[in-house]
């Protein structure tokens, strides 16, 4: 099979040639390069109406000239997402490419093909991508016949992030390899070679840090480096920490993607990809936890019809062609919404990892921390002093390790404040009703908290299959929704979840590995419900259902970041669960009966937002 790719969303016209017999891609590209700013959309329209036929018409030389009149069997083009015009221009010469040549044709998601060329290359079998773009930054991860969102940016892509920066300063596009460039300067090493953290780093300008769960937001980043530069910090020092800040926020949603799925295989994929200092990062961190990791070539990562050369092969292969009545573009074309047709029936990237969790599970490391079980008889040495434990229930000691991929200083900060903050909502979290760990000892020097041991598995294991007879399908589908744990479990968390925002504050980071159930294959309403306060925790085998891990929560009153806690527990669930759509309406459910309809509502907002800006 040999398959013509066309690439033209918004800067770069591409054309290729895929012979997948042969394993070899040949790619002709002409980017568009504005003299001044950033991508103008009518410019970048006329460059693409003028150079797509002729790197088209290279690349079709090319295959005659190898392959005689039959060289092509299928013609792939980027449907989007990308700038409408621009997609227009590709579709119609797609369109009438297939058509002159009666071949079949192919319409690519182009987030999907930065996805897969990694995965192709690579020959991951399921792996967690990042996919760090210009116009998008996401964590995708295959499940139930689709590449799920784990984790996205709420508001601009990495890239349009960074040159949001560099069009303020009077740089051109792309802005990418210039902040690289500077940022070296200012770490005083010329060129990266992108396998070192920065311990002889320079100094790092405090700027704002914002992960959620695994989405994460750009917009204050981008104003805050622009008031640096306007109050005259230097440039390359900015640079340098808008990378610093901007690539650990990237690690580490990852590193949450891998841990709560249980995968072991993560590529990067987009046009960001390119930079050394973020492929550094994230090697850093896979290698730390065991993953395996690959980067694609540049050729590859930045945007290139090479890319969706391979996958129009993979989908040609598998009969996902488009008649041409039905060949229109999508400029907000989402890459959840493209059923995956060429990968056989694998199982989801969700699976009972290394982390444990459905059982034994004494030593963990979960994304950001180390947690130790220390047992009954222990637990003197360890504390120092005989806590006081409602009936003999275990300890967990929890530190937060540095992190060899971020910057010192960064490090230091994050571990600091989350320990702070972890300590005093959990406890808070109590006050309010809800089932949390009590907290017997902190250590913020040594980010580290002694807690008591909840729970007996995580939601995440249990939602994926790990939860012994909760697993268990029949089984499931002789109880009712009002009886099934599962289903009892997740509107605990959607009325947990109210009972925070009532009091004032968010989770932070509500998702399905930061959820304890407990015990409780009995029939009949869930315990947690009313008014049990501390008195039970702990106390023998009750149907509970607890938060842990208030890390990343903070204060707020505001709407929109009580709704993103809902958005990230359901996209948690959604990614790697079984019959998501029941759990997360028993979880709204849940969620209706304590907390403010308005929250819902502006659940379906964040949902429903566009991306590509
Ligand atoms: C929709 C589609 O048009 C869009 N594609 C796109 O934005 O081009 P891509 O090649 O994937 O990424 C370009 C971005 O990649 C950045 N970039 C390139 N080299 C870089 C580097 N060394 N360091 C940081 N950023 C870099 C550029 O500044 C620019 O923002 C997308 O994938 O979101
Ligand atoms: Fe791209």
């Amino acid at each position: 099979m040999r398959v013509l790719g066309i690439e033209g969303t918004a800067w770069c016209a591409s054309a290729a040639l895929h012979d997948a017999e042969a394993g070899s891609t040949l790619i002709e590209s002409d980017p568009y390069e504005p003299d001044s700013g950033g991508i103008h959309p009518r410019e970048a329209a006329e460059h693409m109406s003028e150079a797509i036929p002729e790197v088209v018409g290279t690349i079709l030389d090319h295959a005659e000239a190898k392959y005689g009149p039959d060289a092509v069997d299928a013609v792939a083009f980027s449907r989007g997402p990308g700038l409408g015009p621009c997609l227009r221009t590709v579709g119609t010469a797609a369109r009438s490419l297939a058509g002159a040549l009666d071949v079949p044709l192919v319409g690519v998601n182009h987030m999907v093909a930065h996805l897969e060329i990694g995965r192709h290359e690579s020959g991951f079998s399921n792996p967690v991508c990042l996919n760090a773009s210009g116009a998008n930054a996401h964590l995708l991860g295959y499940h139930d016949d689709r590449y799920r969102v784990l984790g996205e940016t709420m508001d601009a892509g990495v890239g349009n992030a960074i040159d949001k920066f560099t069009r303020h300063v009077g740089w051109t596009h792309p802005g990418g390899p210039k902040v690289e460039a500077a940022a070296a300067e200012a770490a005083g090493e010329g060129v990266r070679t992108g396998t070192t953290g920065p311990a002889d780093a320079a100094d790092l300008l405090e700027l704002p840090y914002v992960v959620k769960g695994m989405d994460f937001s750009f917009s204050g980043i981008s104003s805050a480096a622009n008031d640096a530069y306007d109050a005259g910090e230097p440039v390359e020092e900015i640079c340098f920490s808008l990378q610093e800040h901007v690539f650990a926020m990237l690690t580490e949603v990852s590193e949450r993607a891998l841990s709560l799925t249980g995968a072991d295989e993560l590529v990067l994929g987009g046009g960001v990809g390119q930079n050394d200092r973020l492929r550094g990062m994230l090697a850093e961190m896979c290698a730390a936890r065991g993953a395996a990791f690959h980067a694609p070539d540049p050729r590859y990562l930045r945007d290139n019809a090479g890319m969706i050369a391979v996958l129009g092969a993979k989908m040609a292969a598998a009969g996902d062609t488009l008649a041409i009545r039905e060949s229109h573009i999508d400029p907000n074309f989402r890459p959840d919404e493209v059923p995956v047709t060429w990968r056989d029936d694998e199982p989801s990237v969700a699976r009972l990892g290394s982390e444990g969790g459905d059982g034994d599970d004494h030593d963990r490391r979960g994304a950001e921390a180390v947690v130790e079980i220390v047992d009954a008889d222990d637990i003197d040495d360890a504390v120092g002093t005989t806590v006081d434990r409602p009936g003999n229930a275990p300890i967990v000691r929890k530190r937060r390790i540095p992190k060899e991929y971020r910057h010192p200083a960064l490090d230091r900060s994050l571990r600091r404040d989350r320990t702070v903050a972890e300590a005093r909502l959990t406890s808070e979290a109590r006050q309010a009703g809800v089932p949390t760990p009590l907290v017997y000892d902190v250590d913020v020097p040594e980010a580290t908290l002694t807690l008591q041991y909840v729970g007996d598995r995580d939601l995440a294991d249990v939602l994926r299959g790990g939860g012994g007879e909760r697993a268990d399908q029949t089984a499931r589908a002789a109880r009712t929704d009002r009886t099934d744990p599962t289903v009892r479990s997740v509107r605990a968390v959607g009325r947990h979840l109210a009972r925070l925002h009532d009091s004032g504050f968010v989770h932070g980071d509500p998702t399905t590995r930061n959820v304890r159930v407990e015990g409780g294959e009995r029939d009949g309403e869930e315990r947690d419900g009313g008014h049990s306060g501390d008195r039970d925790v702990g106390g023998g085998a009750r149907d509970r259902t607890f938060l842990i891990d208030f890390g990343l929560g903070y204060h707020t009153g505001h709407v929109e970041d009580h709704a993103m806690d809902l958005h990230v527990f359901e996209g948690s669930v959604t990614a790697t669960a079984a019959e998501s759509d029941r759990l997360v309406d028993a979880f709204e459910e849940g969620y209706r009966e304590e907390g403010a309809e308005a929250v819902l509502g502006r659940l379906r907002e964040v949902r429903d937002r566009g991306r590509y800006r």
